[in-house]
C-alpha cells in the first residue's frame, strides 16, 4: 500500500470545502490507501494522470469528485510516499499543478515548492529594473555564503537582481521556496549569515555548514524533514481526525522557529519566547506542554497559567484538542489556571481559609478609609500604586525594609519622614482588609509566595502564557512552584501587549532566561495590512523588553523591544477609521458595518467582535445591535462557541482572543487615553509614561485581534492615539 502525506495547502483546501465534498475527498483517500502502487497507477476510478507541460514531472492529478481534482506528488525513485498537495476544482488544480516544482532545500533538507513560471517572470522583470542601479540587496553576501544557506541556482539569480527588500517581498512563498525565502528575508532585515544559520538552519538538524559535502537527501527523507508543511497520515484514525474535525493547522504544522522551542529536547533553565500579536506564542506554549508531558516521568506535574479564567478555559480546551484521544490521559498531570486562582488555593490549603479577593472599587474605598484616618498629602491612587509597585512588588515586610528600599519605577522622591508616614497608612490599609477577611489579588499572591517558600515546589514544570502582564508577586508564586533546574519554567509573552501596570525584573526574581530566549516574527492571524496599521500605533513608543524593567545592563531601565521583522503573509483590506458627529451616529454606522460583514461577506456573527474602552459603551453597543435585529452577546457572560451572536467586550477583555472582523468603537479624545487612568506627569513622571504606554498598548491589543477586517470609529474629537495612522 502506498504511504500518504498531506501538505499544508491540501489541508487548507480541505477545511474550506463543503461537508459533502469533504466526505468525497475522504472516500477517495480511503480508496487510494487501499490500493497497491501498481493498482493505483492502473485504476480508472482514480485516474492518476501525468500532466502535459507540467514543470515537475512527478506531479500528477487524481479524480476526487466530478468537479474536484487532487494534485499529487508521486515519487519517481521507487519509494512509496505520495504527497497530496492540493484539492481544487478541475481547472484550478491543473493550472496550479503545471506551474509548480518541488525541490529539496540544500541546507534544511526539507521539501519546498516554487511557482517556477512566476519566478521566471520575476527574474526578467527584476533584471530590467536592476539595470538602472548599481545597488544590490544581497551584495554583501557571496554566492558561496548564500549557497551554504540553502539558496539554489534560480533563487540565487533572483537574489542577485533584488535591489530593495520590496523586490524580495513580491516573491513571498509559495512563489519562492519557503525556507530559501526566509533565509533571504532574514538577511534583508540585516541579520548576518551566521545568525541565519543559528536561527533557521542549525535547529533543523543540519550540521554541515558548507553546501559542498552535504549528503544527498531522498524525496521521502525530505518529506519527513518538513513537518512544518507536510504531515504523514500514519493511521486510519489520524486521517479521520484530520477530515472530520475542523483541522486547526497549528496542531500539525509548526513554523521551524516555533518547533525549535516547543520541542527543544531540554533547556538548562528558564526559557522564553516573545513575539508580536498572533505569532503563535500560545501555540508554542501548548506544544511545549505536550512535549514535556510526553517526555517527562509519570509523576511530573505541569502548571500552565495564563491571565484570565476565560483564557485558562480556552487553553484547557486547546490542550485537550492537541493531545487528542491518544494522549488524553496525560491531561491529568496538568493544572491549567490563572496565577491568582492558584494563589488563592495555596493560601486556602495552608490556612484552611483564604481572604475574599477585593474588587477595584472596594480597594479604592479601603484606601479612602486608610487616608481618612491620617491626614496625608497623597491620593488614593498614589498610595495604591506605592503599595502595589513598591511594597508588594519587592515583598517588603517591615518599615525598615521600606525605608531602605530603592523605589524602582517610581518617579516622585519621598524622604525618610514621608516614608514612615506612608508605611503607617499602608499598614492601616492592610490591617483594615485583614479584619474584614479580604485582600487584593496582589496581596493574595504575596501571601501564597510566602507559603510556597516554606512548603516547597509543587510542579516539575511551569509554563506561562501572557507573561507580560504578571506582577512581581505573581512571579514569586510561579518561581516558588518549580524547583530551579532544567526545564523549570517556560514563558511566552509580548511586551507590546502589556496593559496592566507591573514593572518586573525577572532576573532579580530568579527567572534568568539569558541564552534561552527566542523571538517569533511571523504573524499567523492578521493580514499584513492590519498588522502594519496596528504596529504603527506604537511608533516611537518606548516598549521595554519582557521582564527587564529594572535590569542594570539596559541603562537601568531594561532594553527596548521592537517589532523588527514582524510580518504576515496574508493580505486583505486596509483598516478603516472614521469619525462621527455623535455616539448615536457612530452606533448607526457600526450596525451598518456589522451587517456588511455578516450579510455581504458571509462572516458568522460569532466571528465578529465589537470592543470599547468601557462597559457603558459595551452595554450601549449590545442594546443597539439587538434593537436593530443583530444578535449580540457580552464576552464577559462567557458565551460558549455554540452561542450565536456578535461578541462585544471591553478592550481589556479582548486580550488573547481573535475574530475574523473587529470593530473598535469610541476611540474618542478623553476616552483614549483615559485621563483618570494616567497619573499626571507632575505627580509622577515615570508612572505617567508607563500609564500612557499602557493606553497605547491597549488600543494595539484591541486592533490586533482582527484576522481579516478591522474598523475603528469615534464620535466628536478623535483620540490622539490615532495620530500615527490618521491623515
Ligand atoms: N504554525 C501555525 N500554523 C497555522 N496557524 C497558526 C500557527 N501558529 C499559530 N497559528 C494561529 O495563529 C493565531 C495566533 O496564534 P496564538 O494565539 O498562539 O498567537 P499569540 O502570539 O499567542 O497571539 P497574541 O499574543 O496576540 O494573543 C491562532 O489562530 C493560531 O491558531
Amino acid at each position: 500500500m502506498p504511504r500518504l502525506a498531506l501538505s499544508e495547502d491540501f489541508v487548507a483546501d480541505l477545511v474550506s470545502l463543503q461537508r459533502p465534498v469533504q466526505k468525497e475527498v475522504s472516500d477517495a483517500i480511503q480508496m487510494f490507501r487501499s490500493m497497491t502502487v501498481p493498482q493505483l497507477h492502473a485504476s480508472k476510478g482514480m485516474h492518476l494522470e501525468k500532466l502535459e507541460g507540467a514543470r515537475d514531472p512527478r506531479i500528477r492529478t487524481i479524480r476526487i469528485t466530478k468537479l474536484h481534482r487532487g494534485v499529487l506528488l508521486a515519487p519517481d525513485d521507487g519509494s512509496d510516499l505520495f504527497t497530496l498537495l492540493r484539492v481544487a476544482p478541475h481547472d484550478d488544480a491543473i493550472n496550479w499543478a503545471c506551474k509548480r516544482a518541488y525541490s529539496v532545500n540544500g541546507a534544511t533538507a526539507a521539501l519546498e515548492v516554487r511557482n517556477v513560471e512566476m519566478l521566471e517572470q520575476m527574474e526578467r522583470h527584476l533584471e530590467t529594473k536592476a539595470d538602472t542601479t548599481p545597488v544590490r540587496l544581497f551584495a554583501g553576501h557571496s554566492d558561496t555564503v548564500l549557497r551554504d544557506l540553502g539558496i539554489d541556482d534560480q533563487v540565487l539569480r533572483l537574489a542577485r537582481v533584488c535591489v530593495t527588500a520590496d523586490d524580495l517581498k513580491v516573491m513571498v512563498p509559495p512563489t519562492m521556496p519557503a525556507d530559501q525565502y526566509e533565509a533571504l528575508e532574514y538577511l534583508a532585515l540585516g541579520y548576518s549569515a551566521e545568525e541565519v544559520w543559528d536561527q533557521l538552519i542549525a535547529p533543523r538538524g543540519q550540521t554541515v555548514r558548507t553546501a559542498q559535502g552535504r549528503p544527498e537527501v531522498t524525496l521521502t527523507e525530505a518529506i519527513l524533514n518538513t513537518p512544518d508543511r507536510i504531515v504523514e497520515v500514519t493511521g486510519p484514525g489520524e486521517l479521520e481526525r484530520i477530515l472530520t474535525e475542523d483541522l486547526a493547522r497549528w496542531r500539525v504544522f509548526l513554523h521551524p522557529a516555533q518547533r525549535r522551542y516547543a520541542y527543544h529536547p531540554g533547556f538548562t533553565g528558564p526559557a522564553q519566547v516573545t513575539g508580536g500579536p498572533g505569532t503563535g506564542k500560545t501555540v508554542v506554549a501548548l506544544h511545549r506542554v505536550r512535549h514535556l508531558l510526553r517526555s517527562g516521568r509519570a509523576g511530573d506535574r505541569i502548571l500552565l497559567t495564563t491571565f484570565t479564567n476565560a483564557m485558562a478555559a480556552a487553553l484547557r480546551d486547546s490542550l485537550a484538542l492537541l493531545l487528542g484521544d491518544t494522549d488524553a490521559h496525560l491531561l491529568e498531570r496538568v493544572d491549567v489556571t490563572t496565577v491568582d486562582s492558584l494563589a488563592a488555593r495555596v493560601v486556602r490549603e495552608a490556612r484552611g481559609t483564604s481572604p475574599r479577593p477585593l474588587s477595584a472599587a472596594a480597594e479604592k474605598s479601603a484606601w479612602t478609609r486608610a487616608v481618612g484616618r491620617e491626614e496625608v498629602p497623597w491620593t488614593e491612587r498614589f498610595l495604591s500604586q506605592e503599595y502595589r509597585n513598591v511594597v508588594l512588588a519587592q515583598g517588603l515586610r517591615t518599615p525598615e525594609e521600606y525605608l531602605r528600599c530603592a523605589r524602582r519605577g517610581r518617579g516622585t522622591p519621598v524622604g525618610r519622614v514621608q516614608r514612615a508616614r506612608l508605611w503607617r497608612v499602608m499598614e492601616q490599609f492592610a490591617a483594615d482588609l485583614a479584619s474584614r477577611g479580604s485582600a487584593t489579588y496582589t496581596q493574595l499572591c504575596d501571601q501564597a509566595a510566602r507559603v510556597l517558600a516554606g512548603t516547597g515546589p509543587r510542579y516539575r514544570h511551569v509554563v506561562v502564557d501572557e507573561a507580560q502582564d504578571l506582577h512581581p508577586a505573581q512571579w514569586r508564586v510561579l518561581r516558588a512552584c518549580a524547583a530551579p533546574g532544567a526545564d523549570d519554567m517556560f514563558l511566552v509573552g509580548d511586551p507590546h501587549q502589556r496593559i496592566y501596570d507591573s514593572r518586573v525584573s525577572l532576573r532579580s526574581l530568579g527567572v534568568d532566561v539569558r541564552g534561552r530566549s527566542s523571538v517569533l516574527r511571523l504573524n499567523y492571524r492578521s493580514t499584513e495590512e492590519i498588522l502594519r496599521w496596528s504596529a504603527s500605533l506604537l511608533d516611537g513608543q518606548p516598549v521595554g523588553r519582557l521582564g527587564e524593567d529594572d535590569d542594570e545592563d539596559g541603562g537601568g531601565d531594561g532594553g527596548r523591544d521592537s517589532l523588527r521583522g514582524y510580518r504576515s503573509q496574508l493580505h486583505g483590506r486596509v483598516p478603516a477609521a472614521r469619525g462621527h458627529a455623535n455616539q448615536d451616529e457612530e452606533l448607526r454606522a457600526l450596525v451598518g458595518q456589522v451587517r456588511t460583514w455578516i450579510d455581504q461577506d458571509g462572516v458568522k456573527p460569532s466571528e465578529v467582535a465589537v470592543c470599547a474602552r468601557f462597559n457603558t459603551l459595551v452595554d450601549a453597543v449590545i442594546a443597539r445591535l439587538r434593537r436593530e435585529g443583530v444578535p449580540a452577546v457580552a464576552v464577559k457572560d462567557d458565551p460558549g462557541p455554540e452561542v450565536s451572536g456578535v461578541r462585544v467586550a471591553t478592550m481589556h477583555a479582548m486580550k488573547g482572543l481573535e475574530f475574523r472582523c473587529v470593530a473598535v468603537v469610541g476611540v474618542t479624545s478623553g476616552v483614549l487615553p483615559f485621563a483618570p487612568q494616567v497619573t499626571p506627569v507632575e505627580v509622577d513622571p515615570v508612572q505617567h509614561r508607563s500609564d500612557l504606554l499602557a493606553e497605547h498598548c491597549l488600543l494595539f491589543v484591541a486592533c490586533t485581534r482582527a484576522r481579516d477586517a478591522l474598523a475603528l470609529s469615534w464620535s466628536g474629537e478623535r483620540s490622539r492615539l490615532l495620530d500615527p495612522v490618521a491623515g
